[in-house]
């Protein structure tokens, strides 16, 4: 017999509980549902896009009504549970439901906290609570003008912009003298006043509400210094409290919320409660995260699967309003104990501090750049000790100096830890949806798991999380606009850069009106790409905008560590050189040393701090087995040795590969040259292969040996290696000026047509403005080592913050 469980509160923290309980126990109980609200489960935080008119309500629906019925859950919805009666394990609805149960769980969250002023229950007064709350206000804003938000909060922040949306005139009420101040300190809230100003709002601060006017409907609010606004709509955003009070009737332990221990247990057996209606070590949260948490632990031990508890949550805060970028966690104030790094730019309107203490960061405020908040949130959380290098995590470049990136964040988290906290969804459900359904997108992963579908907050980590399951080349570009943070595709965007003369991503996106203004991880490698190759002398590379594995000239692996390989010409090395390999394999203690497909040597397991060193003491060109760069030309023997060879294959290769080297393309590209048509390098499945036959080379193209495998097409048959040279050049400009960025020579090909890239270097004059394009980016390379090593700051920057990743 399956055991009876009841759960009160059909909201978002009691049935992320019943989905995950599901999944660990689909058969343990029989489950009934009660929910006051007459619709299934849905997603609260959503309302307030709703109100601002970017959702609709039937996207915030979490599980609809037919989720009930295909896992067996009795939902009565519309039906508040009036009463516990602990000693007979039954609930009773204020309709006169009697349900038994053996377990039970509340889940009754909040209550917004309603002033307590004459004249509150007036025709127009409301809280910002639910779906009736969001429909009242959109209804209103048909018929009245002027609303009023008492509580300059989060939710009265995002209640408020969502009048603006609905074409209000709202003034915000605030009882202190700055804005947030739960989330903000000072400054901050003042640069977001401003902003906001901006956007519309009007803000009356240090106002102290007196009485609420009007006959039946408002008409204004009074305050305590005698002083009146007008307002046909007024909202109260001023707080919640836990919605204890059916709990504190049947005998449940009571403090703020529902006193729980780390098992969700309350005092009474068989009785649990988690969300916001819970109280854990003192904390009742108003936050989503810490639901989902909770949720979890409590399902598995209801499924009686062994977990170490429940132990507190950092949260984290992002504002919900657009073309303002807020982000604030932890203990962000200066106490006696802490210390504090902030950086301000009036002129970019940026501020950002972290609060140290003992070493660590404990807490953060940043504004107008929030590009550091997940990196800073994963070091809030994991507690790592950052003595000494403090001022890097702010002021280094991006990411790439302070804190880890996107791909290393997620990389270093357990599987079952929360990539999307608004959604409760986990890595290892992220990476299962990807390998089992195929993914590639953000917006698939979005489809599938409703991951970064609510405050977008997780885009990049799910991006990372993309990246680092599939390579950065297995992650699908866009169709239309280039990432979710603009509408332009390619095409629209390099011309702009072109006609408009840009030259740094930030200008790309401020001018082009980039709906996040600091892109994510797919827009912003794309940019440095596309305003490297129209740009090669003006643009400076950005580094930030580059993934792991180019920032750091080395291929990141499995376990943090890092491989290296050696540029080898040709395949063809010497002694001198292998001695050389072998004394750094011995000195750094690599722990393999591995010949690749591609004919060179890869060293793995070198550190990130070992990697200059090791560099050094190779003294060998980057091989650049990590970039969207020409990695590597495998040769055959040729002419030379080889008795069938009728041309010298590996004097060509290396020619080739000295040529092209160090060349940033929209994607890897491989090439292979072989000495007769049995084809030993296996020309043909590369993105450029040369084949030697009698009296000349035939020049294939868009081949790949990869996850999709295609053969080459033949471009054009030529005499001399000069021509070689110029078609090879002229084809990989071409390829460079056309294809979108992350985007394979096979990919591209079959897109663009073989018959067109003929078409386009057919003619002479044609390929040699190619060449003579493509010779230019060429002698404007550098090799990225040699740059380190000859700079201090560059050397350093591989010291800051190791990474660490546990799998
Ligand atoms: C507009 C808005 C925006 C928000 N934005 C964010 C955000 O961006 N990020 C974030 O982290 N958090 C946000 N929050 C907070 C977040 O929505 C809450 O933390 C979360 O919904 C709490 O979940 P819960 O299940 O504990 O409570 P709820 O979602 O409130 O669910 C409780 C349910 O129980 C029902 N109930 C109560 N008593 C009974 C009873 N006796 N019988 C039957 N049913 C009962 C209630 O009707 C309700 O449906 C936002 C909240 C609002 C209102
Ligand atoms: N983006 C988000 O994460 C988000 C968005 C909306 C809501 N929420 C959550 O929903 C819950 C409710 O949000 P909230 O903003 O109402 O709560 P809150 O407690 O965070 O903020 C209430 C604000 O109202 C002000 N206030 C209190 N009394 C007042 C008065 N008499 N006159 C004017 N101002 C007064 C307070 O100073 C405070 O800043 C919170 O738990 C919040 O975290 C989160
Ligand atoms: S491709 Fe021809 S020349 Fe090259 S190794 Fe093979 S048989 Fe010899
Ligand atoms: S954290 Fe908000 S959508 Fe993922």
């Amino acid at each position: 017999m399956k055991k009876k469980l009841v759960l009160i509160g059909n909201g978002m923290a009691g049935v992320a509980c019943i989905e995950s309980l599901l999944k660990l126990a689909p058969n343990k109980y029989d489950i009934t549902i009660f929910g006051s609200e007459p619709y299934p489960n849905y997603n609260r935080i959503m309302l307030s896009s709703v109100l601002a008119g970017d959702s609709e309500m039937k996207d915030i629906i979490i599980n609809d009504w037919d989720w009930y019925k295909e896992n067996n859950i009795t939902l009565h919805a519309g039906h508040t549970v009036s009463q516990i009666d602990t000693n007979r394990k039954m609930v009773h609805t204020d309709s006169g439901m009697s349900t038994a149960y053996d377990d039970l769980i509340i889940a009754t969250g909040s209550l917004p906290f309603m002033l307590p002023l004459p004249g509150a229950d007036k025709e127009g007064v409301i809280a910002f609570r639910d779906i009736k709350d969001c429909e009242t206000m959109i209804v209103t804003s048909k018929m009245y003008k002027k609303a009023v938000v008492i509580g300059g909060g989060l939710l009265g922040l995002e209640a408020a912009r969502g009048l603006l949306n609905l074409n209000m005139d709202v003034s915000v009420v605030h009882i202190q003298n700055y804005l947030m101040e739960r989330q903000l300190d000072p400054t901050a809230s003042i640069m977001l006043q401003r902003e906001l100003e901006n956007q519309g709002m009007k803000f009356l601060l240090e106002k102290n509400t007196d009485s609420i006017l009007g006959k039946n409907r408002v008409t204004g609010v009074k305050f305590k210094d005698g002083t009146v606004v007008d307002a046909d709509l007024v909202v109260m955003a001023v707080g919640i409290r836990p919605n204890i009070e059916l709990a504190k009737k049947a005998g449940v332990e009571i403090s703020r919320g529902i006193v729980v221990n780390d098992y969700l247990e309350t005092n009474i057996p068989n009785v649990y409660a988690l969300g916001e209606c819970a109280e854990h070590n003192g904390i009742a949260y108003g936050l989503v995260a810490p639901l989902y948490e909770q949720g979890y632990v409590l399902a598995k031990r209801l499924a009686g699967v062994e977990t170490d508890g429940y132990h507190g949550s950092v949260v984290s805060t992002k504002l919900k309003v657009s073309g303002v970028n807020v982000f604030s966690c932890g203990q962000f104030t200066d106490q006696s104990d802490t210390r504090s790094v902030r950086v301000q730019d009036d002129f970019a309107g940026v501020y950002k501090k972290i609060v140290i203490k003992d070493g660590k960061i404990i807490g953060s405020v940043l504004f107008g750049d929030t590009s550091e908040s997940t990196q800073i949130l994963s070091m809030v959380r994991s507690g790592k000790d950052i003595s000494g290098k403090e001022k890097e995590v702010l002021l280094g470049e991006g990411s790439s100096k302070g804190g880890m990136s996107d791909v290393e964040i997620v990389a270093s988290m357990a599987d079952d830890e929360i990539i999307c906290g608004c959604n409760g969804v986990t890595k290892g459900t992220i990476i299962s949806a990807i390998h089992e359904k195929g993914l590639s997108s953000v917006n698939e992963v979005k489809a599938c798991t409703k991951a970064s579908g609510s405050c977008g907050g997780c885009k990049n980590l799910v991006e990372g999380l993309l990246t680092h399951t599939l390579g950065a080349d297995g992650v699908k570009t866009a169709a239309e606009g280039i990432c979710g943070c603009t509408t332009l595709n390619r095409e629209q965007i390099v011309e702009a850069i072109q006609t408009m003369k840009l030259t740094t991503s930030k200008e790309v996106m401020h001018v082009l009106e980039w709906s996040n203004i600091e892109g994510c991880s797919k827009c912003r490698p794309a940019l440095n790409y596309y305003l490297g190759m129209v740009w090669p002398d003006e643009h400076k590379d950005e580094a930030e905008s580059r993934f792991v594995n180019e920032r750091n000239h080395a291929n990141i692996q499995k376990d943090g560590t890092y491989s290296v390989v050696p540029r080898i010409y040709g395949g063809v090395t010497t002694a001198e050189q292998l001695k050389r390999i072998a004394d750094v394999a011995v000195k750094y203690n690599v722990e393999m040393v591995k010949i690749t497909g591609g004919q060179r040597i890869d060293l793995f397991g070198i550190t990130k701090e070992d990697l200059p060193k090791v560099w050094e003491d190779l003294d060998m060109p980057s091989g650049y087995a990590y970039g969207k760069a020409l990695r590597t030309v495998k040769t055959c023997v040729g002419s030379t040795w080889c008795r069938f060879g009728t041309q010298d294959s590996i004097q060509m290769g290396i020619e080739m590969e000295k040529k092209f080297e160090r060349l940033n393309t929209p994607a890897k590209i491989k090439m292979a040259v072989s000495g007769c048509p049995r084809n030993c390098a296996e020309a043909t499945i590369k993105d450029l292969g040369v084949v030697a036959i009698d009296g000349g080379w035939e020049i294939h193209v868009a081949g790949n040996g990869g996850t999709h495998v295609r053969a080459a097409d033949l471009l054009v048959k030529v005499k001399t290696q000069e021509e070689v040279l110029e078609w090879t050049g002229a084809y990989f400009q071409y390829y460079r000026e056309t294809a979108n960025y992350n985007e394979r020579t096979s990919k591209w090909l079959d897109r663009v047509g073989l018959d067109n890239v003929k078409k386009a270097l057919e003619r002479k004059e044609d390929r040699e403005a190619l060449v003579s394009r493509i010779e230019h980016t060429l002698s404007l390379t550098k090799d990225p080592w040699k740059e380190i090593l000859g700079n201090e700051e560059l050397r350093k920057s591989f010291e800051s913050l190791p990474v660490t990743i546990e799998s």
